[in-house]
């Protein structure tokens, strides 16, 4: 069995995929938080002797970290292969200063998509990121829910409103619903990112994907909108098994 172990240390929940080589075929078995890493490489037999690490950080966890390199694991780190301007073949039109999150993701729609693609990681932020046959084209950072709704906990009368994130997607006529609504102002940008750039494909990743989903899926715009729950796991396992060793 060869396997790999993907990780992703986001700016919360660091997670890792488990990733196993069947009959030439990569399976991702299972995605687990990364302090409970440790039962499920002991219950998948995997170790450093036949799986190896891959590695993308939005949040330096060195200390976490140090008990897979004493075990022995070899750990390729994303960041050791950004430098700006392109990666891996795929132009990027953006800072070096770019998220390794964003980047690898990209550079899997990159391979993968072939059209003019939005893609959406809603997490702790929601990045909004547009990826054509040109590259990594540019894209925004914009607050997640819980940070945007925290915002209001600075008016008197706002600061006690009780909140579900239930969108009626209709102009507001009460306090709860005028601060819910005005989430909504994120998916205008979305759409004008949409016609703007002809995207033709929406991808949608994060832990509030459920929410951006309802974004678009109450009008008909012949767009085709995916949920990609593990994305960072697979373009973090594309990237290791196409461009840096082909396990
Ligand atoms: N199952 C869930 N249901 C609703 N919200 C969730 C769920 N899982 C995560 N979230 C929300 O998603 C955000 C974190 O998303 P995640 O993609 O895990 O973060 P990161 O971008 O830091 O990796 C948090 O705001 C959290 O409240
Ligand atoms: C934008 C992000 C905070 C998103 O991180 P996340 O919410 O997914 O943990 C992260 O990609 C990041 O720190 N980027 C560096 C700045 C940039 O991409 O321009």
């Amino acid at each position: 069995m060869q396997g790999l172990i993907t990780l992703d240390f986001g700016n919360s929940n660091p997670h890792a995929g488990l990733f196993q080589k069947v009959d030439g075929k990569w399976d991702l078995i299972k995605v687990v938080p990364f302090n409970e890493l440790q039962i499920y490489t002991n219950q998948l037999g995997m170790s450093a002797n036949n799986s190896s690490v891959v590695l993308c950080e939005v949040k330096s966890r060195e200390e976490e970290l140090a008990p897979l390199a004493e075990q022995g694991y070899l750990i390729t780190r994303v960041k050791e292969y950004w430098r700006g301007t392109r990666f891996a073949g795929m132009p990027v039109n953006y800072a070096k200063t770019l998220g390794e999150d964003r980047l690898i993701e990209a550079f899997y729609c990159y391979k993968k998509e072939k059209i003019p693609t939005l893609l959406i990681d809603a997490g702790t932020f929601v990045t909004m990121d547009v990826i054509t046959e040109n590259g990594f084209m540019g894209g925004y950072i914009i607050p997640g829910t819980e940070a945007y709704f925290s915002t209001y906990g600075k008016g008197e009368q706002l600061k006690d409103v009780p909140l579900t994130l239930n969108f009626k997607h209709q102009l507001p006529q009460e306090t709860a619903d005028a601060i819910t609504e005005s989430y909504s102002a994120f998916a205008a940008l979305a759409k004008s990112l949409i016609s703007e750039h002809k995207i033709q494909k929406i991808v949608l990743t994060g832990g509030l994907t459920t929410l951006w989903e309802g974004f678009f899926t109450t009008e008909k715009t012949g767009l085709v909108v995916e949920g990609h729950p593990h994305l960072i796991h697979w373009a973090l396992q594309y990237w290791m098994t196409t461009q840096i060793e082909p396990l």
